[in-house]
């Protein structure tokens, strides 16, 4: 079954620049796969075209049977609520705590306190960041806020994850952490989509790997076949 997949999607920004032309392609249920490509090859457009920070100007993105063009209004909070959404920046709230920052999703949700403690508990224990539940953001290092921005996407159990560069801020060891924590997600239930021009990180993963070149999907490249890319 497929959690997502792009139709002939086009993306052409207001001014004219042509981000995405006809691009196609589908994610199956527990995969995670990586999106690559040099700067401007349009990355952050499809990643963005998944969370609804922008709109396709042709072609469908569907998530499982939902057509996102029919997503609009109060519908498009319910739709991000089904997608972990991971930045480079991770844009963290620096005035609330890392317990705080983690549990925000599921207090949009309405999820009842006891249980959001227990979770947001949960997921601490699993990125190794217990011990800083009373802490704020601007008090750790890099590794571990992107690790809480990771905690914030993944506590919803959300069907889908997509990460835009989420290591590239981060030395090659922090890289490889970062990496393996998203690996495990599959098996959780969450496929995983990443986007990075870090071809070395990318090749390392061994995971099936799209290929933008100027807004076309140059390559959809299998874990077999990364090795001689
Ligand atoms: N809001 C926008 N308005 C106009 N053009 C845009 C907009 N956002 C992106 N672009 C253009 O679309 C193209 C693709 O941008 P995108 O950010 O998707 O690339 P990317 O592969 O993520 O690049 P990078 O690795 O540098 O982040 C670029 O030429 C960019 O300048």
């Amino acid at each position: 079954m497929s959690v997502l997949r792009f139709d002939n999607v086009s993306k052409q920004y207001s001014g004219g620049h042509v981000a995405l032309a006809d691009v196609s392609f589908e994610v199956a249920a527990g995969e995670m796969i990586f999106v690559t490509g040099h700067s401007g090859a349009g990355k952050s457009t499809l990643l963005k075209l998944i969370h609804l920070a922008e709109r396709p100007s042709r072609g469908a993105v569907m998530f499982g049977e939902r057509n996102l063009l029919k997503v609009r209004g109060r519908r498009v909070a319910l739709h991000r609520r089904e997608i972990g959404v991971v930045f480079q920046d991770h844009r963290l709230l620096a005035d609330r705590t890392v317990f705080d920052n983690i549990a925000l999703p599921l207090i949009l949700r309405g999820m009842r306190r006891p249980e959001i403690g227990k979770r947001v508990r949960s997921v601490l224990e699993r990125l190794a960041l217990g011990a800083r539940e009373r802490a704020l953001p601007t008090q750790l290092s890099a590794g571990e806020q992107q690790r809480i921005g990771i905690a914030r996407a993944i506590v919803g159990e959300p069907r889908l994850l997509v990460a835009d560069e989420p290591t590239g801020n981060l030395d090659p060891t922090l890289s490889a952490e970062i990496m393996a924590l998203f690996a495990e997600l599959p098996e959780r239930g969450t496929s995983v989509l990443i986007a990075s021009h870090d071809l070395g990180l990318v090749k390392r993963m061994k995971k099936r790997t799209l290929v933008l070149d100027h807004g076309t999907l140059a390559d959809d490249i299998s874990p077999e076949d990364l090795a001689d890319a």
